[in-house]
């Protein structure tokens, strides 16, 4: 089996301060290492802060378009100048609550991966699509969006975060079987296109993970680490979650 290096990625939303950097940041640097790769999504206007501090940080969003006209976006170039090296992609709340599309969220991680920025690409069912039986089919179709526009290749340059929508926030974590079910489909997906990408792309699991699931979540056959909301902005819980990825992914 590929040796997949671990990524504990923290995405702290709208949430966060000047505070929480200094709090937490001087910390996290410390696991971040030739083991695991631990990423801070603070909000963007706290980017430059966290990079500051030696984190290896990334952007919520990125836009899809060139510099112009585009009030309040966030411009790929400058986020990877300012020290930005990923960047999440079609997150829940952004496809839900911003109405991205797949092909929108395809056009950002072109754009993303154009400026040197690694995207994340998230993707995940809603809990009507699981009791309906189509998680396979939704995952499918969001992740070939972006094998349609750019070739599976592209990929190579990527992450996947796997997130439930009914996990995220919500306390109703995916069992580690759940949710490893679903990370098998995508590399057996994959390498229907590639066996090279399924076996070396890192897909992580996202959902209401914090320290006392992280491990075993952690510690199944397809999930190389987490996309962590809510617990990483606690220093102590997201600290115990990046030392639970060492020697389990
Ligand atoms: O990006 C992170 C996910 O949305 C998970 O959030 P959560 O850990 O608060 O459920």
């Amino acid at each position: 089996m590929a040796q997949r290096k671990p990524i504990v990625a923290g995405n702290w939303k709208m949430n966060g301060s000047l505070e929480l950097v200094s709090e937490i940041c001087g910390e996290v640097e410390k696991h971040n290492n030739a083991d695991v790769d631990v990423i801070i999504f603070p909000p963007a206007l706290l980017l430059k802060d966290v990079v500051n501090k030696g984190v290896m940080a990334g952007t919520q969003t990125i836009s899809e378009f060139d510099s112009g006209a585009y009030t309040g976006e966030i411009h790929a170039k400058l986020a990877h100048e300012i020290g930005a090296k990923y960047t999440l992609v079609g997150h829940s709340e952004r496809r839900s609550l911003f109405s991205e599309s797949n092909q929108q969220v395809a056009d950002k991680f072109a754009k993303a991966q154009q400026f040197g920025l690694t995207p994340i690409l998230c993707v995940g069912e809603t809990e009507q699509q699981r009791d309906a039986g189509k998680t396979e089919e939704v995952v499918a179709e969001q992740i070939k969006a972006v094998i349609d526009k750019l070739g599976v290749a592209a990929l190579n340059n990527s992450v996947i975060a796997y997130e439930p929508v009914w996990a995220i926030g919500t306390g109703k974590t995916a069992t580690p079987e759940q949710a490893q079910t679903v990370h098998k489909f995508i590399r057996h997906m994959l390498s229907s296109y590639d066996e090279q990408v399924a076996q070396t792309l890192r897909i992580l699991y996202g959902g209401s993970v914090n320290e006392k699931n992280s491990e075993s979540l952690f510690a199944q056959a397809d999930i190389d680490g987490g996309l962590i909301g809510g617990a990483s902005l606690q220093k102590d819980a997201f600290i115990s979650i990046c030392k639970s990825a060492l020697g389990n992914v």
